[in-house]
């Protein structure tokens, strides 16, 4: 950009109108207010049953129960709320991470801020790939042009010119960059007045929430059945209609999976939040669901494996090598001094680019006060990078009256067909690039023409006369986690692959050093010459693939997701965004990548740390690892409440469980139980198994045995007590609490052995979560409160157990730890 720039607004006078003028945000809250979340809570059928029950009580006189099951609504209702309001916090506070930043001017200093920080008069800085935060008029544009379409519905690039120029809070910056004066924010920008506003965190369906839906609803129509069933029985068998309805209602309480829907979403919300600790933004919940079967993880070179920090570490002039990291300031031999003039002219004057900084740095540090610097020159045509032509050209004007000086710099071989060099220079040109790219260095070609200035500029940089300068070869040091997280990949079964538009065999050397197996690597011109029956072959063997257009990068994702692959994939720029939204996973790089491409990821990494990626994938494979023991414990204890609520009642004993019981398991104890499981640290060894597989049900076949085997031990042991001492005449309340007692503590010891699926004895204790010895405690405790504390045994129905009944009844419950543990053991499946 050719003006000096403005130095923005000074940070006391961002600071006062950011006070006086509001965020830049648009006023949708994305929270639920907590009117809105009761209103929804309450109309749970879960909460209508126990208030239709309510009414029964009371109409059969019964004031005590219906009171006590009322506090119980309240206490549930107030449990559920804060739990929804839990999940609601960990999604608002994801979306507040992923809402986009800023590049603004403050005080001459450059700096970023989120977006809603943005003020009235702020200057901005826009780039390639960057959601554009305010409404604004340009200063200075360069190549600029936008995307609207979010306001216009036109897809159309937009081009942009200073002065004058507007762009628009909420359209994408599609190519070149500008400098931007903010004229309006929030709700004053176009898109506040149109009321758009970009939905940050998605909550589409993902597999897991399509399996949990069809097997609730499969469960509501079993449970729905079974109840009308034992309704229209006892009408029938005892003819007393309220008492019929009464156990139908608590049966319909037990058997209605409400939980279900949510201890998956409840999972999901905290790991996202977990993960964000980690510096792993979730932008769509479901990601965390497939984390765990990544099969494949395509990467980018460089930022992603590399650092992006560019220094130039050799140059090659005249078939002359010189390495320069050590050189003193001045000290580069005259022989090299044009090459590195005219890679400074092919470069932008004031770089992003992590590589043309590098030329500047060495350039300023070897040549200043010499004649091959020339800031007084006017850059008079640009010619761009392209995928078809990976070579940029530019146009100076100032040398002489007469002609225009053009220089160039781009891949190698893309330099060597713009000089047009003989075949014999133009393999050993080549040879040398080569030799520099075994080195792991990224390699430019530079090369210098004249245009006389009284001709038309050409359309195209392949009309210039090129003459050949040299080669620079530039150092880009590997992330120091990378190899160690390369490793971890390697154990937990899931393959690497490198995409890159490098050099193949630059490509090849930074994966040695990355750990990634090499081999051989497959160029983008390799693959477009491959007829399509052929990739499936290559891409089950190939880790390297380089010299890749922005567009195969989409086809070689489809082309492993064909394949059955479960592909997560890394990516920054404007053009991987497409790549990024088709695979399963997208993970863009926060510091360095675009907002296209965050907006297009499914996973953000804060920090961009490789090894975050595998911290992600290991939550992703605990999460549904303890997922699944969550659901193997909800549904085995819902087999004992099955039990006493019909067997009862078909063999003609009196009713044991009544809505008041019924509330206290269903929606104290249990929920609590089996969101212990979410703290699970996970079996140390998850990292170390292949990916599970796509199809892998969360209740697998042995998940759903292991459950049943669990539940019926549970219902036998509940109504051996219950039978038994009803058979011996204790007389039904003595019977029935100690029932219950057994359902209860048995519940508690079940937590025990559902924390892990091996069977090994010391993981019943290990490890142990500070949270689920709280909740199995707690569960003990009240247990205890309702069948002493008189007022409440009352309304339960409970007896005052004999000191040796009671200890011998608890002693039962928990210790079918063992036959649970058991159980595990010889249900182990084979592997
Ligand atoms: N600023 C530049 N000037 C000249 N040539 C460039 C420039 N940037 C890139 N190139 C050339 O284009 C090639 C592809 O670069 P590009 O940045 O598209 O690769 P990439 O896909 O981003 O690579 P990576 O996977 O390493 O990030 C480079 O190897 C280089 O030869
Ligand atoms: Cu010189």
């Amino acid at each position: 950009m050719p003006d000096t720039p403005p130095s923005g607004l000074d940070a006391a006078t961002a600071a006062r109108r950011l006070r006086e003028d509001g965020p830049n945000e648009l006023a949708t809250s994305q929270r639920r207010p907590l009117r809105a979340l009761v209103g929804e809570v309450v109309r749970e059928p879960m909460f209508l049953l126990m208030l239709g029950s309510g009414g029964i009580y009371l109409a059969m006189g019964d004031a005590r129960q219906a009171l006590i099951l009322l506090g119980f609504v309240l206490i549930i209702m107030a449990v559920t709320v804060l739990q929804e309001r839990r999940t609601d916090g960990a999604l608002a506070e994801l979306r507040e991470l992923s809402s986009p930043r800023a590049l603004v001017l403050r005080g001459g200093v450059s700096q970023r801020i989120p977006g809603r920080e943005v003020v009235r008069d702020d200057v901005l800085l826009l780039a390639e790939g960057d959601r554009v935060p305010a409404d604004g008029q340009l200063l200075q544009a360069h190549e600029l042009s936008t995307d609207e379409s979010l306001l216009t519905g036109e897809s159309e690039p937009v081009p942009k010119q200073a002065p004058l120029g507007l762009v628009l809070a909420g359209t994408l910056v599609l190519s070149g960059q500008g400098l931007v004066r903010v004229t309006a924010v929030g709700a004053h920008t176009e898109m506040g007045r149109i009321g758009q506003s970009l939905d940050e965190v998605s909550l589409q369906p993902s597999p897991l929430r399509q399996e949990m839906a069809r097997l609730t609803q499969r469960l509501v129509f079993f449970a729905l059945a079974v109840c009308a069933l034992l309704v229209g029985l006892l009408w029938a068998l005892r003819g007393d209609a309220l008492a019929a309805v009464l156990a139908g209602i608590t049966l319909a309480m037990g058997l209605l999976p409400q939980e279900l829907p949510v201890i998956l979403i409840v999972f999901l919300a905290l790991a996202a939040r977990r993960l964000g600790r980690q510096q792993v933004l979730t932008r769509r919940l479901s990601a965390i669901e497939t984390l765990g079967q990544t099969t494949v993880l395509c990467v980018d070179k460089t930022g992603t494996l590399t650092r992006n920090r560019m220094a130039v570490h050799t140059l090659v002039a005249a078939g002359a090598e010189q390495a320069v990291g050590d050189l003193a300031p001045g000290a580069l031999p005259e022989a090299f001094h044009r090459l590195l003039e005219y890679a400074v002219l092919a470069s932008e004057i004031a770089p992003h680019d992590p590589m043309e900084q590098a030329l500047q740095r060495l350039a300023a540090q070897q040549l200043a006060g010499s004649e091959h610097l020339h800031p007084e020159w006017q850059l008079a045509r640009e010619y761009e990078l392209s995928p078809e032509l990976m070579a940029m050209s530019h146009l100076w004007r100032g040398a002489s009256p007469q002609q225009d000086v053009v220089s160039t710099k781009g891949a190698p071989e893309a330099v060597v067909d713009l000089c047009h060099l003989p075949p014999d220079q133009a393999q050993q040109v080549l040879q040398q690039a080569a030799a520099l790219a075994d080195r792991g260095l990224r390699v430019l070609g530079v090369a210098q023409a004249r245009h006389p200035r009284h001709q038309d500029w050409p359309a195209q940089q392949h009309d210039f006369d090129f003459e050949w300068l040299g080669l620079v070869g530039l150092a880009d040091p590997l992330r120091p986690e990378v190899p160690a997280a390369m490793a971890q990949c390697q154990r937990a079964g899931i393959r690497v692959v490198m995409i890159t538009g490098d050099h193949p065999r630059t490509a090849l050397a930074v994966a040695a050093q990355a750990g990634i197996p090499g081999g051989q690597a497959l160029t983008g011109d390799d693959l477009a010459a491959l007829p399509p029956g052929e990739w499936a072959t290559h891409l089950a063997s190939v880790q390297v693939f380089a010299r890749v257009k922005p567009q195969q990068k989409l086809a070689l994702v489809q082309a492993l997701q064909a394949q059955g692959e479960v592909v997560a994939m890394t990516g920054d720029g404007v053009n991987d965004a497409p790549a990024l939204k088709a695979a399963h996973i997208g993970i863009a790089m926060g510091q360095r990548g675009t907002d296209v491409a965050r907006e297009a990821a499914s996973l953000v990494l804060l920090q961009d740390d490789f090894q975050a990626i595998v911290t992600a994938i290991e939550r992703g494979r605990r999460t549904f690892a303890n997922l699944r023991q969550a659901m193997v414990y909800t549904l085995a204890v819902h087999l004992p409440i099955i039990g006493l609520a019909l067997l009862p009642a078909l063999l003609g004993w009196p009713l044991v469980l009544t809505p008041l019981h019924i509330a206290f398991l269903e929606l104290v104890i249990d929920p609590a139980c089996s969101l212990v499981f979410e703290a699970e640290s996970g079996r140390t060894g998850l990292m170390a198994q292949p990916p599970r597989r796509r199809t892998e049900a969360l209740l697998s076949a042995h998940a759903v045995r292991l459950s049943l085997l669990q539940g019926c031990w549970m219902t036998g042991l509940v109504l051996a007590w219950y039978g038994g001492l009803t058979w011996l005449g204790w007389g039904a309340a003595t019977a029935s609490t100690a029932g219950f007692m057994a359902l209860v503590a048995g519940n508690a010891a079940l937590i025990l052995p559902c924390r892990s699926p091996t069977g090994r004895w010391r993981d019943l204790f290990q490890g142990l979560p500070r949270l689920s010895a709280g909740v199995l405690l707690g569960t003990l405790l009240a247990l205890g409160l309702v069948t002493t504390v008189p007022g409440l045994a009352r309304a339960f129905g409970f007896a005052p157990l004999p000191w040796a009944l009671g200890a011998g009844v608890m002693f039962s419950a928990l210790a079918s730890l063992v036959v649970f543990q058991l159980n595990k053991r010889w249900l182990q499946p084979a592997t």
